[in-house]
């Protein structure tokens, strides 16, 4: 028996009402096995506002390791974070099951609402979608303010581009360079960059392209915490937060770093989309994240004679939005001025402020601040 052995048999022990188990899921701080006395010092740590979840995995990681060759004595250190449930209800405010893990710190002073855009496949456009979403909330605010789009004396909506694998949230927003930081030591905090009425913050605007991937992985919870707390956001009605493309630990990590109000699903028609992004609305719901639904994007190539071709099928969103409980926010027509506005740092929302597109996305995002406010 060795102390990877007991890491090992921890791998064994899943979550209560998850097929995942709780090394995956990050619980276990580090796992020891002491040859001399033959003891399993396992220590844990766990964010949960279930009050009967702590006995439940310590219980869970005893009966594995008990018993087991050479054990003679098993000791469980188990350190609880607890948290307030959040504010289910919404389109599908589902119970989930095994306790909620999401909401691991409140929100900064002055952020009112934070919203994940998250999707099951990479390339679906879940970024661009996430770019055009902050700009269209940003002109409604700024309409609703009497002003003209855009033209906010301080932006109300921030955008956190946590897809640090492929930062592409600043080459869409027309930003690049360093962002300025106040203060110093531990209290120095970083000031977003502003465009188009949005604040934005990237890991783009961190590392460079020649950063190793293997070290980006462990930064991820580091830097997402420091994202949310370390940047002087200010007063925000929303925060929208453009996940990395999967439903991984890494995204499941970050739902539980951030206090989420609720997450929106970026997928493609097709089935091969439609099927991964049912999978990551099954781990919003287990995680007691509302689903405030789902967004089907490159839904139909309009050609220059203005008529429709379903290029990537049609339905599937419609269908994802149904099979979670959840309503279908909107279908983004796939248009050459939306990938354009993208490379070229001006979003079509910005762009082409009268289109179609910028309208349904102002639609969107005044559907989801006035819901926002209702479940306040
Ligand atoms: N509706 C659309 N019409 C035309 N092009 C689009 C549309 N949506 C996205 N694109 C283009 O598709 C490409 C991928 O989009 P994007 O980077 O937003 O995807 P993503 O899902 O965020 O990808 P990742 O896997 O990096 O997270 C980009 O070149 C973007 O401009």
């Amino acid at each position: 028996m060795t102390s990877d052995d007991i890491k090992a048999q921890l791998a064994q022990v899943k979550y209560p009402g998850f097929s995942r188990d709780i090394v995956s899921f990050g619980l276990v701080r580090s796992a020891a096995f002491l040859e001399e006395s033959g003891t399993a010092k396992v220590s844990l740590a766990l964010t949960t506002s279930d009050p009967q979840m702590p006995l439940q995995i310590k219980t869970a990681v005893e009966a594995q390791l008990r018993g087991l060759p050479g054990v003679r004595e098993v000791i469980v250190d188990l350190a609880v974070t607890s948290v307030k449930p959040p504010v289910t209800g919404g389109a599908s405010g589902t119970a989930g099951v095994g306790g909620n893990l999401a909401g691991g710190a409140a929100l900064p002073e002055g952020m009112a609402h934070a919203v994940a855009i998250a999707s099951g496949k990479g390339g679906v456009g879940k970024s661009t979608f996430a770019v055009n979403l902050a700009c269209a909330a940003a002109q409604v605010i700024a309409a609703s303010q009497g002003r003209l789009w855009g033209r906010q004396r301080s932006p109300r909506v921030g955008l956190m581009d946590c897809d640090i694998y492929g930062p592409s949230v600043p080459l869409m927003m027309g930003l690049s360079g360093r962002p300025e930081i106040e203060g110093d030591g531990a209290g120095a905090m970083i000031i977003p960059m502003v465009h188009h009425g949005v604040k934005v913050m990237s890991m783009g605007f961190l590392v460079d392209d020649n950063t190793p991937v293997i070290w980006r992985g462990p930064m991820i919870m580091k830097t997402v915490q420091q994202f949310i707390q370390n940047v002087k956001w200010g007063e925000l009605d929303l925060l929208l937060i453009d996940l990395p493309p999967g439903t991984g630990d890494a995204q499941l990590s970050l739902v539980q770093t951030i206090p989420l109000d609720g997450a929106i699903l970026v997928t493609t028609p097709q089935a091969a989309a439609t099927q991964v992004a049912r999978k990551g609305g099954l781990m919003f719901q287990k995680v007691n994240v509302p689903l405030l639904g789902v967004a089907e994007n490159m839904s139909d190539f309009v050609d220059s004679s203005g008529q429709h071709h379903a290029l990537f099928g049609s339905g599937g969103g419609a269908a994802t939005a149904e099979q979670l409980g959840t309503v279908l926010l909107g279908k983004v027509p796939l248009l050459s001025a939306i990938r354009e506005g993208g490379d070229l740092g001006q979003p079509i929302v910005v762009r082409e402020p009268q289109s179609e597109t910028a309208q349904l996305f102002r639609d969107m995002a005044e559907g989801l601040l006035k819901g926002l406010k209702k479940r306040s």
